[in-house]
Formats: C-alpha cells, structure tokens, sequence
C-alpha cells in the first residue's frame, strides 16, 4: 500500500485521469503560472484543513513512506539538513527521523496556514547585501579544496547563472548556500538571514533543486507533491489546488498517481522541481535543473522560472549549457576550481565574443586530444 496509486487519490487530490484534458496552452500556462506567483490574500482560518489536520493527513503520507524501503536512498549527509530540525521544531511527521532519508527541501513550519509561504519580504534584505550574498566561502574534502575563498552575489529578481567544467565546486557551492553542506569558513546570507547562523529561517524563503537528488521515491507524484506542501505548513486545499498548477505546468497530469520510483530521469527532475516551488519561496536554487529534461519541457520550465523571476522571484542555477545562460540568464558567475573567475551581467562577463568562448578561455582552453591516437586503431 505503500505509494500507491489508490493512497494518491486520497492524499494528492484527483485521479490523475481527470486531469488529462487539461493540458496548458502557451498563454494558458504563462497566465497560470503568473497566477501561482502572484501574492495571495491570506487563507481564512479553518480553510477546509487546519494545520492540525493538514499535519495529520501529512503523517499518514509520511508513514506511508516510511513503511517501505525508501530507508536505502541512503543517510542524511550534514547535520544541518532539514528533516531533523523539521521533525523537532514543527512536530510534522518523522519520516528521516525514521528512514535516515535527507528531505530535500527546506521547510516552512507546520501550523502556518497562510496561503503565502514565505513570510520574507524582498525589501527585508538588507538593500547592499543581494538577495543571496557570499563571502569567503570555503570547503576542502580532505586534500580536495573544492570551494577557495569564493565570493558572490545575486540581486533580487535575477536569474543567476553559474557555470564551471566538472569538478569546479558548483554543487559544493550551492550546497552551502542552501543550507545542506556546512562550509569550512565563510559566510552566506540569504534574505538578509545568515543561513550558518539560522538554517532554519533562511532555509524558509529558499526552494532548492539538489543535485544529487533523494526522494521519497516510494509516493506517487501526488504524494510527494503533497508532502512537500504539508512540509512548508500550507493548508491541505492550498497543496490540493498547487499539486494541481503544478502538475499541470510541468506535464506531469498522466504520472501523478504513479509511483515515482517508476519515473524518467526528467520526470524525477521536474518533480523535484515542482516540490521546490510549491511553497512559492523568495529564491529557488537550482542545480543543473534541465539534466534529463526534454527540450518541451525544458522550454515550458524555462517559461515559468521567467515567470517567476518577472514576479520578483530570485532563480540561481547551474547549468553545463552556456547557450542556455547566454539566452535565458541576465547575470552569470564562471567558477574554476572554488574560485570565481568572472562575474556579473552576462553581455559584461561574455564581452565581444561568445559565453562558451569566455568560459573556454577561462576554464583551460581546447586541449588538443594527445595521447589517443591508439583510439584510431580500430583493433577490434
Ligand atoms: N562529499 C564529497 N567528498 C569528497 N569530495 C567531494 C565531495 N563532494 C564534492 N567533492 C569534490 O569536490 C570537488 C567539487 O565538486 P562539485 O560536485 O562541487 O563540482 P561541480 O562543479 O558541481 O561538478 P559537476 O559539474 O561535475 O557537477 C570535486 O573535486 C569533487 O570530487
């Protein structure tokens, strides 16, 4: 009964097979997307859950998930990710305490019943700071310096590249900044909150996108979904109706009442994403959100991060492709080795020449392929 199909019913709203006539259409979704942004006027106490009714269906999801075997996904990998200070501080379901699962998303407490998740305004930032700003930012693995001494800053309503070859510490990075990775030195506010001095409130106001994901992959799509909402402490009918735009916005009608350890690689990933935004948070942090994903849907995502940023949202990602930075990102960072090289608008950074022409200069340059030539025997 884990994850099934039939919990899906109960605890992520419709069957999926009554949402299949409701594909978006380009303006559709740009205007559903915009509405799923917009602020919202408060719910009224007693919307059709209370937190402690919300809370309640939560834990059957999370028991649920916890009766199955998604204990194998592995164990949480600081002790500063979110599941345990979720469980302790805001009495929702205990699943990692239970399962040694890591959450993948910060948690907005449970009992908050306001349709707007996010009690951090932009302009409580403080105004020189950006929205997410770095400072001296390091973490060696052993005799691995992975990030050196790196510097950033992102300003409100940007859409923030960060590039960098294999290995260069953006995933490190992001970690850090979101709260997941505990740094050597340095500093990271995000919001104005220093995320090293109070993970929990600046992990509020973030949605992250992790690189290497872990999900309660013994849910549905719905559940997890649903899960994620019950987690930020919104209401059972605000989660209902944004599973709904969620699913709806990613193309994920069809699979919501699967389980998602049956899913794509790029459904993994969209759910994940859609987990990511369903508590509308200030900043999303997204590590290389477009792996796996089909050009469709990498085009519908790319609609609604715009969409999100056009509404005051902040979106800092990484990504491997420097065409997408150059079209969609206003602001770019090229990090090689921890360190960041370059940084600021994209048409500063790239100046006369292209993105991935910059990027090449900095990151090394063409190496020509020595030492393969056995490669062109053809022995076999
Ligand atoms: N948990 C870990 N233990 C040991 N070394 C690690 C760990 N995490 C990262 N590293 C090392 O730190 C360096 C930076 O890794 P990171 O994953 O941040 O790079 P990245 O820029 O995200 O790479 P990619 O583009 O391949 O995803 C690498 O040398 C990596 O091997």
């Amino acid at each position: 009964m884990v994850g099934s199909t039939e919990g899906s019913e109960e605890i992520g709203g419709e069957a999926p097979v009554e949402r299949a006539d409701r594909k978006p259409t380009a303006g559709g979704l740009a205007e559903r997307v915009k509405r799923f942004f917009a602020p919202r006027p408060t719910a009224p106490e007693g919307d059709d859950a209370t937190g402690e009714a919300a809370t309640a269906e939560a834990a059957t999801a999370g028991a649920d998930a916890a009766d199955g075997d998604i204990a194998e996904h592995g164990t949480v990998e600081d002790e500063s990710v979110v599941a345990s200070e979720t469980d302790e501080q805001h009495d929702v379901p205990s699943v990692a305490e239970q399962t040694a699962v890591t959450v993948v998303l910060p948690v907005e407490p449970a009992g908050h019943t306001d349709d707007e998740a996010a009690p951090v305004r932009l302009d409580d930032a403080l105004p020189d700071s950006g929205t997410v700003s770095v400072r001296g930012l390091t973490k060696s693995f052993g005799d691995t310096h992975a990030v050196d001494h790196l510097d950033l800053d992102v300003h409100a309503g940007s859409f923030y590249g960060i590039v960098g070859p294999n290995g260069a510490g953006k995933t490190t990075t992001l970690s850090m900044i979101t709260g997941l990775l505990r740094p050597d030195e340095g500093t990271v506010t995000v919001n104005g909150i220093d995320v090293w001095s109070d993970p929990a409130a600046a992990k509020r106001t973030i949605g992250v996108l992790p690189d290497r994901l872990r999900v309660f992959d013994r849910l549905t799509g719905a559940q997890l979904l649903y899960y994620a909402g019950m987690l930020r402490g919104l209401t059972s009918g605000v989660v209902r109706s944004r599973v709904d735009d969620l699913a709806t916005a990613f193309g994920l009608q069809d699979a919501m009442g699967r389980l998602v350890s049956d899913y794509s690689a790029g459904m993994v990933k969209k759910v994940s994403l859609a987990a990511a935004m369903i508590h509308s948070p200030r900043v999303l942090v997204l590590d290389e959100p477009f792996e796996s994903v089909d050009p469709v849907s990498a085009a519908r995502i790319v609609e609604i991060l715009q969409s999100y940023v056009g509404n005051g949202g902040t979106v800092v990602l990484s990504s491997h492709s420097m065409d997408f930075i150059q079209r969609v990102c206003d602001h770019v960072a090229i990090i090689v080795e921890g360190q960041v090289l370059a940084a600021g608008p994209v048409e500063d950074v790239r100046g006369p020449v292209s993105l991935e022409e910059r990027f090449l200069e900095l990151a090394g340059g063409r190496q020509a392929a020595e030492g393969m030539e056995w490669l062109h025997s053809f022995s076999g």
